[in-house]
């Protein structure tokens, strides 16, 4: 039984660290910086972080099939190629909507990007209500709604026998689930299967393990949960030294690493004087348990 340790690998300080994506090809680890517009890429081996600046806010990285990546930019899914530092539109969404972005998204086990919508924040957690939705990018490039009236589209994943999409619109403090036809793509039947206690404040990301339990970044709630969502119970709490945590994902040697971004935006001098690693990305080892790879998007 190996013990718990927490260590904070990247210590640059993103405003809002988002989306960690293990990217096996290239043993490092993808994620964003939603506020501050860049994506970036940080290497174990050289304990260095590679940032691609881009012109609006950016929300979630996936791998693609055909190399490079696709990531939520602004309204839009775009195609990044990484060694040109090129950014593609490849389709917009939200058109009637004057004021919101994209914020979390990831690849099914089919290869089709889902990613949902939110108002701009005026600070974290306030915002217009109920002006999300949430969409799929197919490989063909087509797009597809499920639904609107989302607050704050977050955290994603499916069940590893890929029969259940699960899924967090953070101001309903509930980790939600449907039924999923991964020939298909669509979604139905929706329940909660968690309700967040007070000090755990707000989902935000979200991953699954290999067991098929969730694991889920508490924002404002410093730690990640993890979660039964069979019996819908809690089954460990681990706290990291940051209020922020926003996002969680397995990566590293077999997926035994747990890699857990965080945010720095909303915090006064004090606060960031209490918690100078507000923003950074955290390592964790000794959990014993494992993560599966990314999907990659087909298209
Ligand atoms: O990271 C995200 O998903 C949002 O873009 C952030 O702004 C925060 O999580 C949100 O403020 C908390 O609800
Ligand atoms: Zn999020």
């Amino acid at each position: 039984m190996s013990s718990l340790r927490i260590e904070c690998v990247a210590k640059e300080g993103c405003r809002i660290g988002e989306s960690p994506v293990w990217d096996e090809k290239e043993g490092a680890l993808l994620c964003v910086d939603i506020t501050g517009r860049k994506v970036c890429r940080w290497s174990p081996l050289t304990g260095e972080t590679q940032a691609i600046p881009v012109d609006a806010p950016v929300s979630s990285v996936a791998l693609r099939k055909s190399g490079d990546y696709v990531i939520t930019l602004g309204t839009s899914f775009a195609a990044l190629k990484w060694k040109e530092e090129l950014v593609t539109t490849i389709t917009q969404v939200d058109k009637d909507k004057a004021n919101t972005r994209f914020n979390d998204g990831k690849v099914d086990p089919a290869g089709r990007y889902f990613a949902g919508t939110m108002a701009e924040e005026i600070r974290p957690a306030v915002l217009e209500r109920h002006q999300g939705s949430l969409y799929t990018l197919l490989p063909d490039l087509s797009v597809v709604k499920h639904f609107d009236q989302v607050d704050i589209s977050n955290g994603l994943d499916w069940s590893l026998d890929h029969r259940i999409f699960f899924y967090i619109d953070s101001l309903s403090y509930s980790v939600d689930a449907f039924d999923y036809d991964l020939q298909t793509g669509k979604i139905g039947n929706r329940r909660s299967i968690y309700k967040l206690e007070k000090e755990e404040s707000i989902p935000d990301g979200m991953c699954i393990d290999t067991e098929g339990k969730l694991w889920v970044a508490c924002y404002d709630g410093g730690r990640v949960i993890r979660l039964d969502p069979e019996t819908g119970k809690r089954l460990q709490t681990v706290k990291l030294p940051v209020d922020k945590t926003t996002s969680c994902c397995f990566g590293g040697k077999d997926y035994s690493e747990m890699y857990v971004t965080s945010a720095s935006d909303g915090m006064d001098k004090e606060w960031l004087s209490r918690q100078p690693q507000a923003g950074g990305i955290f390592k964790i080892t000794g959990l014993g348990v494992k993560g599966i790879p990314p999907y990659p998007f087909a298209g």
